[in-house]
């Protein structure tokens, strides 16, 4: 599935690809926590309940805290407490991963329908993007809360292909999680895996995406035979 030179259009995660979120995430998961009261957690266990979504992530929070399944009353009477301190978080602290602001801007050049395809919810994913003055190169942002379905389902990447009217081998997953990569092969488009994200602490070439970048910019070596051109030059 990985006949690069065919490729027309590149779906990106957010979080953990575009931009290093988690000092973010982590103080408004342990601002929650303290505001309702509970036990703490550490920073690595907040890096390590990533990946999907926002409700998921406080459910993985709150069991942690409370030593037992959480019910759902804990979880829905939790979620606005999260929402609010993660909203006072938003950019707080995060920042993109190197390379990014170049290589989108180089992708839009070259003339690559973008999209940003994130398990975060659709309110804080715009927000951010714009923040970090990169929202306009895509000119699709689905959220975690924007279909029925999340990563890994298909149904986000299914619903692109639809909406631009686009063959499967033409659309690219960019991603540093396992739900990235199981989504694309679900969806019967390539991927590429970063390793530089959170993954659950699991190495991204143990989901065998199509092929494995270590920074951002080497995204380029596979995009388009055109791109190789300019390997040379700074990104
Ligand atoms: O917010 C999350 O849990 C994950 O978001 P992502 O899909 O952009 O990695």
């Amino acid at each position: 599935m990985n006949s690069w030179d065919k490729l027309k259009a590149i779906a990106f995660d957010l979080d953990g690809t575009l931009i290093d979120s988690a000092p973010d995430l982590i103080a408004a998961t342990q601002g929650a926590l303290k505001e309702l009261s509970l036990p703490s957690c550490s920073e690595q266990q907040v890096r390590s309940w990533i990946g999907n979504g926002a409700k998921v992530l406080m459910q993985r929070a709150l069991t942690h805290s409370l030593s037992e399944p959480v019910s759902q009353d804990v979880l829905d009477n939790a979620m606005p407490v999260f929402m609010r301190h993660y909203e006072a978080n938003l950019q707080q602290h995060s920042q993109l991963y190197p390379g990014v602001l170049e290589v989108l801007a180089k992708l839009s050049e070259l003339g690559y329908s973008m999209a940003v395809v994130t398990n975060k919810p659709h309110r804080f994913a715009v927000p951010l993007l714009a923040a970090f003055n990169i929202g306009h190169h895509f000119t699709e942002v689905l959220g975690g809360d924007s279909l029925e379905k999340m990563k890994p389902d298909p149904l986000p990447l299914t619903h692109l292909l639809a909406k631009w009217q686009l063959a499967p081998e033409v659309l690219l997953m960019v991603g540093d999680s396992k739900n990235d990569i199981l989504a694309a092969k679900a969806a019967g488009i390539s991927s590429i895996g970063l390793t530089y994200g959170y993954n659950y602490g699991e190495d991204i070439g143990l989901s065998s995406p199509d092929a494995v970048c270590e920074q951002f910019c080497d995204i380029l070596k596979f995009v388009n035979n055109s791109v190789r051109v300019m390997e040379h030059e700074s990104v």
